[in-house]
């Protein structure tokens, strides 16, 4: 593996921070390493395996890999997008069924697609202000086990019912009840301000761009092929661990083609005067699976002669008005990235890497085709000019979520860990620095990005 151990003297003292050692300053949060499950398209290996099996899996994984068994963690950070109510606590619940010490704190966060990020910036800041010494960051997500809610008729009833101090009470409750109200309500990825589908909004914003069908299938192709030619050079050995007889990540088609791709049909943007270009060759299939990313701060690694891949540097987020104003509702990002790289006196040339979630071929194209418009630019971002142009060859080198498949909260770890190893990779390769960036989007028009840089 491609690592280096990060410098600094060693304190095994407490995995919070140790006392009197709380640093004056800002210190560096590095990752360590990641581990998740193979991803497995929804209502397949996974059917019935719950968000908790799936994030202690992907834990327990990472404690293997490192050694962590009993270790008190600083905290567990992590999340579902889709989550039953029993699950109000899943990731403390994930750490009792981990071999982790049950001293380890953990909570639950949630930002829709960009839940996995968040948690590795709310990691990576505690330790960084020395509120901790290591962490855990990452998220689970079932399709198949989604939560299924009733009708605000029936809930009512139900709560009326339970609420009730006789049997003629009870029955009363009842009585209210209609035919409409028995209705189960399934999860969707409707958003609730417009009613329309994630896909839909997409479609939008891909016609607006001008994004055609043939870059979009060209990118997913791409994504298969990096993806397929990750897992056989081995690039995935140590950040995947096998789950319910998987191996590898079941929505990957390494032989898939432009000719297959372009032959599917479009699903989403048919009411639009653009032709629909938006298949499920080039959208995210709905996915299951999670993710875990452990940070640290480079002493308490060395500490414990862990290794290093890459220091987690820096994080924005921003929101988009995807309601009353004109912009897409998976454009956030674009709107980040900027602010990130200006605090950081960064352009788009000096990254080694791009890591951008490839919620829909078209999110991927229409975020980097903004960045190349001036216009955009200056009445959008604010900027003088155009961000720049990106060498798509840097751009989901090892395959995105279009083949490794987009369990919501899971996917931010997975890119973390592909990108902290990718940097440390390049590093011990040519003897230099490497950085990635980071790109997710997000349902409710929220975007979170970040920078990891070679240690
Ligand atoms: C911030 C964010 O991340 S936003 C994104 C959030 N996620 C979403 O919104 C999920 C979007 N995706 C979806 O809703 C669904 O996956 C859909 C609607 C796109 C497709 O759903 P389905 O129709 O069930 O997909 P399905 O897997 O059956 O694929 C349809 C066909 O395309 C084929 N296909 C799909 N991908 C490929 C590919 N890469 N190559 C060749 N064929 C393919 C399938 O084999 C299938 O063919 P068949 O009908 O002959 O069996």
């Amino acid at each position: 593996m491609a690592t280096r151990k990060p410098s600094g003297s060693a304190s095994r003292a407490t995995s919070s921070a140790a006392p009197g050692a709380r640093p004056s300053g800002v210190r560096d949060a590095v990752i360590v390493g990641g581990n998740r499950i193979p991803f497995s398209r929804a209502g397949k290996k996974y059917a019935d395996a719950s968000n908790q099996e799936m994030f202690t899996a992907a834990l327990e994984g990472l404690v293997a890999r490192f050694g962590l068994q009993g270790e008190r963690l600083g905290e567990v950070v992590g999340g579902a997008v889709l989550k039953h109510s029993r699950d109000f606590n899943l990731v403390r619940e994930s750490v009792l069924g981990s071999s982790l010490s049950p001293q380890t704190p953990a909570f639950d966060l949630q930002q829709a697609c960009a839940t996995g990020l968040e948690a590795a910036i709310t990691v990576s800041n505690k330790i960084r202000l020395g509120q901790m010494d290591s962490g855990v960051a990452g998220g689970a997500d079932t399709i198949s086990d989604a939560p299924v809610a009733v009708s605000e008729g029936l809930r009512r009833v139900l709560l009326e019912a339970s609420h009730a101090k006789t049997l003629q009470a009870r029955l009363k409750a009842f009585a209210k009840l209609r035919p409409g109200d028995v209705k189960p309500l399934t999860p969707g990825t409707d958003e609730p301000r417009t009613g329309l589908s994630m896909g839909e909004h997409q479609a939008i914003t891909t016609a607006r761009w001008g994004i055609t069908r043939e870059a979009q299938d060209e990118l997913a192709l791409a994504s298969h092929q990096h993806l397929a030619a990750a897992w056989d050079s081995g690039f995935f050995d140590d950040l995947v661990t096998p789950f319910r007889g998987l191996v590898r990540d079941d929505n990957l088609r390494a032989d898939t083609s432009l000719e297959k791709l372009a032959s599917l049909k479009p699903v989403f943007g048919k009411s639009l005067d653009e032709p629909a270009s938006m298949t499920a060759g080039n959208s995210t299939p709905l996915t299951d699976g999670a993710s875990a990313v452990l940070l640290a701060s480079a002493d308490w690694a060395a500490a414990r002669d862990l290794p290093v891949l890459a220091r987690f540097v820096d994080a924005e987020t921003a929101a988009v008005d995807f309601v009353h104003g004109h912009e897409g509702l998976l454009m956030a990002p674009a709107h980040a990235v900027p602010r990130l790289l200006a605090r950081n006196g960064l352009t788009l040339a000096d990254f080694d890497f791009l890591e951008i979630h490839e919620a829909f071929a078209s999110t991927v194209l229409t975020t980097l085709a903004a960045w190349e418009d001036a216009d955009y630019c200056k009445n959008e971002l604010g900027l003088s000019g155009a961000l720049g142009s990106v060498d798509r060859a840097k751009v989901n080198v090892n395959g995105s979520s279009l083949a490794a498949g987009h369990p919501f909260a899971a996917t931010g770890g997975r890119i973390l860990a592909t990108a902290a190893k990718l940097v440390a990779a390049k590093a011990a390769e040519t003897g230099q620095p490497a950085r990635a960036l980071i790109s997710v989007c997000a349902a409710g028009g929220l975007g979170a990005t970040a920078i990891v840089e070679s240690v």
